[in-house]
């Protein structure tokens, strides 16, 4: 469990400041969402010890970076964006170097991640050879060694085919049990069947802290889906569109809207975690415009 306690932070160089008066994740899969420059990288880096709060503090299941950072990094897995390998190296001899400064996996347990992250056919291949995804994979893999408790995640999913996107969400989802793991992201609805909790930043501020049922729940507008000619889509405001499907010369719409159909061929949907997301920021905006 991680406890932040009245942290600031100020990125040098910028006029962003983060602030987090009070905040605890729990193990489990938290989303961190937020719009470009929220400050999602930044609250991971400082989760990271990659930097350090000015004000306030961390804790990690009791321990602080002031007394215990060794134990604290010991127990970290961190992929940041734009990670850099050592480009010389072999896939095997990377794995195995950052493993000895993590303080050693066996032989055996770097074949299974290998194995786990679709490496193995790479292992003998120099990292400056390697496709982007395929080093994006060993980033990740290299976030597991040592089996760590808290594992920081962000943007994982670049570069990675479907396939992959699909293998490693579900990799994660069954490697979380008695972890934090804390995954920056913008797909939220590749995260939907896995996620236990979202932390929603803004600003440099979390905005919304809670389960994914609770992400969902209670929000002022509703989703709606219908089939309409293109006469009645020119005439939709195109703020409240979602998503568009050509079927034949007439159009499959997702809309936002409120407790009652826009049109009768619309039928009231289900609202996925991206839909909660779009309605969230629409209610921000208008808090902002309005105050
Ligand atoms: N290296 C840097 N130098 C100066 N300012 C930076 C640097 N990196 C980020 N920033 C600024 O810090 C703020 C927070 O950025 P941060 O990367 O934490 O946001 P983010 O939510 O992760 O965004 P994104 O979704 O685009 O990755 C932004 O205003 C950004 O412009």
């Amino acid at each position: 469990m991680l406890e932040l306690h009245k942290v600031q932070w100020r990125r040098g160089g910028s006029d962003f400041r983060l602030s987090v008066p009070r905040l605890t994740l729990k193990p489990g899969i938290t989303l961190l969402v937020g719009r470009n420059g929220a400050g999602k990288s930044s609250l991971l880096q400082l989760l990271a010890t990659a930097q350090f709060p000015l004000e306030g503090e961390i804790r990690y299941d009791g321990l602080t970076a002031e007394r215990d950072l060794p134990i604290i990094r010991s127990q970290i897995g961190f992929v940041p964006t734009g990670i850099e390998l050592y480009e010389q190296m072999k896939t095997v001899k990377l794995l195995h170097y950052l493993s000895e400064l993590k303080g050693g996996a066996t032989s055996e347990e770097l074949d299974r991640l290998m194995e786990d992250f679709h490496l193995t056919a790479y292992r003998s291949s120099k990292i400056k050879t390697l496709p982007q995804g395929v080093r994006q994979r060993i980033a990740l893999a290299q976030a597991w060694i040592a089996s760590p408790a808290y594992i920081f995640l962000d943007e994982p999913l670049n570069a990675l085919d479907s396939l992959e996107r699909l293998h490693f969400t579900r990799f994660v989802a069954s490697h979380s049990r008695g972890r934090t793991i804390i995954v920056s992201t913008h797909e939220l609805n590749e995260w939907e069947a896995w996620a236990d909790h979202v932390l929603w930043f803004d600003a440099g501020t979390p905005q919304f802290h809670g389960t994914m049922e609770e992400w969902i729940e209670g929000l002022p507008l509703s989703v709606w889906e219908g089939l309409i000619d293109a006469d009645m889509y020119r005439e939709l405001d195109p703020a409240r569109i979602l998503q568009i499907r050509n079927e034949s010369n007439f159009f499959r719409v997702r809309i936002l809207g409120s407790g009652s159909p826009p049109a009768p061929q619309f039928v009231q949907q289900p609202i996925t975690m991206e839909d909660a997301y779009f309605i969230r920021c629409r209610s921000l905006a208008q808090t902002f415009a309005a105050g």
